[in-house]
């Protein structure tokens, strides 16, 4: 690719001429994005190009979360090349601010950033309302070209987005937000004010999935009829709760799992507010940034900032039971099954938090990157999580045949296995 010449040729080039080139050339694959998406045009055999994308993006889940390949594998072929499309546009905004390269710059995961929303602005028809969205000043880099499996991968999202914006079920709102949310961790020492903020940040990068998956999940796979979309747009109104509870409350637990590794990023998602009144200080923030980053082993949290970590898995609780209580608001069984089998995993990551004094800081940090001896819960009881979950959906729907329907179960438990909860 020539973009990829041009940047090694820029290394002698003086500062001023090496952005001015990267303009060009990002302007230049701008248009050309815009004239291909406006054809919808993959260039080359139809089939093919499907294949090349769903592998790009089986390779992302494959590296990622294996365990949403497993849950593709429950919905139809085109609800599920729906899900994927959806799940590779997040993913890779995901990797934007993860990756190694970008680690402490965060300006540059900025720039990227801006350039993803951009991008996502080409995506999204111009014909509704929410079209012009007022663009940011983007500062192209050598690091913000795109390849052909990413145009593949929109190429994806534009058809679903096109299937369910007419009837006003998918807005652009959940993908804005999910930026904002990844815009805010793009900062030098990462801190949240109070749990406001904190729920916020959780709507924005988890909650958010819910809204997006919504549509798909809630119409029927012949929706040209209108009748079917009307009642399917009512159905996705009352879940949007429930699901963004749902959302939120696997950030917060999320977060709550991986403190040591973001205190290695110099990163504390526990609100400021709570820290304080509990008389945890800036100093003893420092003290266990430093002992996360240096790796070798945590001290004993203080009382004050278990009772912090106390605080928002109460919170994580009772946004659990809002989803479970709203679990029916999915069509069944496996749309409550999936719901059902995620808030039993999550309440029983916060029970062996409970069972540990919620101290979450114990374990991994440094080179074990929070993974060796954290709050995790076995193999065993996410089995017997599962098997919970569907006993409830059983009670619930009254119906016996979900265990015929659910025959993929004896692969699903090893998935859940691999899951890194
Ligand atoms: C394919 C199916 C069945 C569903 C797709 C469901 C979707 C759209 C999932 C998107 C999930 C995603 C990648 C969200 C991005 C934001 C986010 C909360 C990432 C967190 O990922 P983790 O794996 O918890 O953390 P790492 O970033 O450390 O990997």
């Amino acid at each position: 690719m020539p973009m990829v010449t041009a940047s090694l040729k820029l290394s002698w080039l003086s500062l001023g001429e090496e952005s001015n080139i990267h303009a060009q050339c990002y302007n230049r694959q701008r248009m050309t994005f815009r004239r291909r998406l406006a054809r919808t045009e993959a260039t080359g055999d139809e089939s093919e190009k499907r294949e090349q994308t769903n592998r790009a993006i089986q390779s992302l889940m494959v590296k990622h979360d294996p365990i949403l390949l497993f849950a593709s594998r429950l919905l139809s072929p085109q609800k599920a090349e729906e899900a994927s499309a959806l799940y590779a546009w997040c993913r890779r905004l995901d990797e934007i601010c993860d990756s190694e390269e970008n680690s402490s710059k965060p300006e540059l995961v900025q720039d990227q950033l801006d350039v993803w929303q951009e991008r996502f602005d080409d995506l999204w028809s111009d014909e509704t309302k929410e079209g012009a969205r007022k663009t940011t000043r983007v500062e192209p880099t050598a690091t913000t070209y795109y390849s052909e499996d990413d145009f593949l991968m929109d190429l994806a999202l534009k058809e679903c987005i096109e299937r369910y914006q007419s009837s006003g079920m998918l807005t652009r709102k959940p993908f804005d937000d999910m930026v904002q949310g990844m815009k805010s961790d793009a900062v030098e020492k990462r801190r949240i004010r109070d749990m406001a903020e904190l729920e916020l940040y959780g709507y924005r990068v988890a909650g958010t999935v819910g809204l997006m998956l919504l549509p798909l999940l809630l119409t029927p796979e012949d929706d040209a009829n209108d009748s079917s979309s009307t009642s399917a747009a009512e159905a996705v109104k009352t879940a949007r709760e429930p699901a963004t509870c749902l959302g939120t409350a696997i950030q917060l637990v999320n977060i709550l799992r991986d403190a040591t590794q973001d205190a290695v990023l110099g990163r504390i998602y526990l609100p400021t507010d709570m820290l304080r009144a509990e008389g945890v200080t800036e100093e003893d923030e420092a003290k266990w940034l430093l002992e996360a980053a240096v790796g070798e082993g945590m001290s004993p949290a203080p009382d004050g900032y278990k009772r912090v970590v106390e605080k928002v898995s109460n919170r994580g609780y009772e946004l659990l039971a809002h989803a479970e209580e709203g679990r029916s608001t999915l069509p069944g069984p496996f749309g409550p099954l999936l719901v059902q089998v995620i808030v039993e995993l999550y309440r029983d990551y916060l029970e062996e938090l409970k069972r540990r004094g919620y101290d979450n800081l114990q374990g991994g940090s440094g080179s074990n990157k929070g993974t060796m001896d954290r709050v995790k819960i076995s193999g065993l009881r996410k089995a017997q999580a599962s098997l919970r979950a569907i006993a409830k959906v059983l009670i619930d729907s009254k119906q016996t045949s979900i265990l015929i329907q659910f025959d993929s179960l004896s692969d699903f438990l090893p998935q859940l296995y691999k899951y890194k909860l």
